[in-house]
């Protein structure tokens, strides 16, 4: 028989557990960053990655268990007061979904660890715990239970900057509380929410459905006003989104193609948490805008990734998309299938993806390579290959916006002159002849048509003056 009696001194929570949190107090939560946080300011994690012993059942997976431990410990690096006491990787069947995942023998082995580590918090290296699992553990080690699922929402909440991010959180945690339902009759249930403390046993399905009704109201309220403001400051050109596992150096490459000082690229899973947009200049004059994304990563929950279809929906309309891969790291394999994997359960599929996604192998300063003919190498350290890849994206962006070359012949004083050039549309230098400037620019069908209709406004304005 186990012993339910080991006990460590409970993490202080944030909040006293409370019942659910009204609609109203909801609305208060996310308007105010500082009452939204994780629940616990500070934890000691024992990490335990299940390895799973290999069987009829066991999914296929390329992923090397020490890579996976480690990509965990990373995970919990991010936030900024949780720390590491202990990891282990442990042999399970898990596919049984055991209650308690291991057998009694594994389970004193872990809590003795937890004990001699000092460790005040448990997390287990899988996607999503059921809630079964979750109580019975909590039940045996007496701390806050993490698998994946909670640990990524509590980085996402510690970052969440907007509403829009706010409500995206909220609206992931109700799945989750659902799952929870009138399954958790013990105290359990108030301390295994990532996110703010509320009971899961006090919930109805009417008040979650409620809850989830609001949010979304609410969400597409603030993805609307986001858009408009949006649109009020949007850069020109085509768009060209960079996309990538977490880590892979998104934020580097655009950092070196657009020289934007607003970036930072830092060594840290999910350094971006939200899109950015920055302009470049290509070699042929034209101007793009680039979109910076928020990383992706290995078992990233379906339903979390879709609480940030917001941001990440229209990256997926962008004329060409960077797909940006760390070489070095010798798990890149399995992470650039996820990215894959991810961007089709975006809705990019296969044919599109052909025509869209540029492939490129990053930091080639510090070996590897995926020996793949078509993919791009770069290093944005020393900034070898840029200029190739450069010349690769003038041609994409090109070729998938339709643009054509066109000489457009202006008398030298005409105010159209000062649109192409900020329009970045003029390639060299103009030819002049006598009254007029000859120029050589590079334009869709449609941009031809803006310029013509600016120029017929502006030619107007002259004459009425
Ligand atoms: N050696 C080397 N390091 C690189 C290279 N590119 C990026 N890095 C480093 O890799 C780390 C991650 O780079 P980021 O550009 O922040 O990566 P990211 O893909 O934006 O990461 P997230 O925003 O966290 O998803 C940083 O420490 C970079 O300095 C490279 O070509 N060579
Ligand atoms: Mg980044």
């Amino acid at each position: 028989m186990l012993s339910r009696r080991l006990t460590t001194i409970l993490p202080s929570l944030r909040r006293s557990s409370s019942a659910i949190t009204p609609i109203e107090d909801l609305e208060e939560l996310i308007r105010e960053p500082s009452s939204f946080k994780p629940q616990w300011s500070h934890l000691d994690f024992l990490v335990v990655h299940p390895r799973i012993r290999w069987g009829p059942n066991s999914p296929s997976t390329l992923r090397d268990p020490k890579l996976q431990l480690e990509e965990a410990i990373a995970l919990i690096g991010t936030m900024p007061d949780y720390r590491v006491a202990n990891s282990v990787i442990v042999g399970t069947d898990y596919n049984t979904k055991r209650a308690r995942i291991w057998g009694e023998g594994r389970l004193h082995e872990l809590m003795t660890l937890k004990e001699e580590s000092r460790a005040t918090a448990l997390m287990v290296n899988v996607q999503r715990l059921t809630a079964m699992q979750q109580s019975e553990l909590f039940s045996l080690f007496r701390c806050p239970i993490f698998d994946r699922f909670n640990l990524v929402l509590s980085i996402f909440s510690l970052y969440a900057k907007d509403e829009v991010a706010r409500l995206q959180i909220a609206l992931a945690q109700v799945p989750y509380l659902r799952q929870r339902l009138n399954r958790l009759r013990t105290e359990s249930s108030s301390v295994l929410l990532p996110c703010w403390s509320e009971n899961a046993v006090v919930h109805s399905e009417d008040e979650l459905r409620q809850r989830e009704q609001w949010l979304r109201k609410r969400l597409n309220e603030a993805v609307e006003k986001e858009k408009k403001e949006r649109s009020k400051h949007s850069l020109r050109g085509p768009s060209v989104a960079v996309v990538g596992y977490t880590n892979a150096g998104k934020t580097s490459l655009i950092k070196r193609l657009t020289g934007s000082s607003s970036l930072r690229p830092l060594n840290r899973l999910f350094a971006t948490l939200h899109t950015s947009e920055h302009s470049a200049r290509l070699g042929s004059g034209r101007v793009i805008t680039m979109a910076d994304t928020i990383g992706f990563l290995y078992d990233l929950p379906l339903d979390l990734l879709a609480s940030f279809d917001a941001t990440l929906a229209h990256v997926i309309h962008s004329d060409v998309i960077l797909h940006i891969r760390d070489v070095s790291n010798p798990d890149w394999r399995a992470q650039d299938e996820e990215v894959v994997k991810t961007l089709e359960r975006l809705g990019l599929d296969e044919e599109d993806r052909k025509g869209r996604v540029i492939t490129i192998d990053n930091k080639i300063d510090k070996g590897g390579w995926s020996g793949e003919e078509s993919a791009w190498r770069i290093s944005c350290a020393s900034g070898e290959g840029m200029r190739e890849l450069i010349v690769e994206v003038d041609r994409m962006v090109r070729m998938r916006t339709g643009v054509r070359g066109r000489i457009i012949s202006l008398p030298f004083s005409s105010p159209s002159i000062q649109y192409l050039y900020r329009e970045g549309f003029v390639v060299g230098e103009p030819v002049s002849t006598d009254t007029h400037l000859k120029f050589q620019v590079n334009m869709t069908d449609e941009e031809f048509q803006r310029f013509k209709s600016f120029s017929k406004e502006i030619i107007k304005t002259l004459r009425t003056k």
